[in-house]
């Protein structure tokens, strides 16, 4: 287990005290997610800019006073840090590094040499931040490229993570948005419904190293049902011509990523050595194609937008077989009854048993009343 560092520079315990508002100014907005948004703001009569999330609570989201103050201390350069929590009555502020360098995708199509070796690049980034998080008992649930983030514009910025800290300082009860709200990078077993673990992250990377060598998703199906089955059978090919000028070293990567058992799925400490993440094999040659084909896959995501507000059922219920009210749905575009209907008759028992990814000693903090209009 690594040692947290702890700085006072950083690290401030929820500030229940005073609102969000009375310490920071607010600034521009950055972006938006599906549950969530996040702005620039400037701690009050100080020089230094930072970025808030701000999320609205609602009865199974709340802050979880527990280990804020671990968390809000992992340190580790590919993942964004965070630096405090606020709520008021309605809302959760969550401080953290401003970066500024841009999301992976629009890196990648930007710059003109992109290569395997610069997808290799990122990945190992990717892959050092969550073993980094998987060492310290964390599982990310999120990992997306949204959530990819470069701290700066100069070339060789580290890539970095972000949202590590928000599934864990929430409260108890899963969040729909982490388990749901990207369908295209949740695993089989998050599917299932069945107890999940870091493995569901080492499954999003597998997925977004594929679209990085390809420009194209690994599942892809008009009809949801069936898109379903297929990541639940783990059912993917590597395409001609799409996949043609990608070496082996790569395509073994995937191949050990997407794999529908959890407990066979190489772990963040096996692929950080692997041969294609350690750059043996990543070739130079420039990809112009798949750089072209991310530009329309990172086109077609903004214009989906950021989803659709997530629903705060248990995924456990959300996923059964019965199926949540369709109203509940939770997937942009997809009823979770067609995911029902996906699912393999095995693991009802499992289902009821989802896990909470939080240390099993959480204190629900009970919603004060500062009444921050943000
Ligand atoms: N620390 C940060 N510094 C700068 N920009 C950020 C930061 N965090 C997020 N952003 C920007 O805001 C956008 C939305 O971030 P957010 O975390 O809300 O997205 P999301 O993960 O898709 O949301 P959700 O958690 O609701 O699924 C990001 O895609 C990014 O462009």
């Amino acid at each position: 287990m690594p040692v947290c560092r702890e700085q006072d520079f950083w690290i401030q315990q929820s500030t229940k005290e005073c609102s969000f508002e009375s310490q920071y100014e607010i600034g521009k907005e950055l972006g938006r997610g599906a549950t969530s948004c996040v702005f620039k703001c400037q701690r009050r009569g100080l020089p230094k800019t930072w970025a808030v999330k701000v999320l609205l609570k609602n009865t199974h989201r709340r802050v979880a006073k527990a280990d804020i103050g671990v968390l809000l201390g992992l340190d580790h350069k590919n993942l964004v840090r965070f630096k405090e929590v606020f709520e008021s009555k309605s809302r959760i502020f969550i401080v953290q590094e401003l970066v500024t360098g841009g999301e992976l995708f629009e890196r990648v199509v930007n710059i003109g040499e992109y290569s395997e070796a610069v997808a290799a690049k990122a990945v190992k980034d990717i892959i050092a931040g969550i073993g980094y998080l998987h060492r310290c008992g964390y599982v990310h649930r999120n990992l997306k490229p949204e959530n990819l983030l470069y701290e700066n514009l100069s070339e060789d910025s580290p890539l970095k993570i972000a949202d590590f800290a928000q599934s864990s300082v929430l409260s108890t009860e899963v969040d729909m948005s982490s388990v749901c709200g990207s369908p295209g990078y949740a695993a089989p077993e998050l599917l299932k419904g069945e107890r999940f673990g870091s493995a569901i992250d080492m499954w999003a990377i597998g997925i977004i190293t594929y679209i990085l060598l390809s420009g194209l998703e690994p599942f892809t199906c008009e009809n949801p049902s069936e898109l379903f089955k297929k990541i639940l059978k783990g059912q993917y090919e590597f395409t001609s011509p799409e996949w043609d000028e990608i070496g082996v070293n790569g395509k073994d990567f995937i191949r050990k990523l997407l794999v529908v058992d959890p407990n066979k799925r190489l772990s963040a400490e096996a692929a950080c050595r692997n041969c294609w993440v350690i750059g043996m094999g990543a070739s130079a040659t420039p990809l112009h194609e798949v750089a072209s084909r991310i530009k329309t896959f990172n086109e077609q995501q903004k214009s989906k937008g950021p989803g659709l507000e997530v629903c705060s059922t248990p995924h456990s219920r959300a996923v059964s077989r019965a199926g949540p009210p369709r109203e509940m749905s939770p997937l942009p575009g997809v009823d979770l009854h067609e995911l029902a209907a996906a699912l393999p008759d095995a693991g009802d028992k499992d289902r009821e048993n989802s896990p909470s990814l939080l240390p099993s000693e959480v204190e629900i903090v009970e919603p004060d009343t500062d009444g921050s209009g943000i």
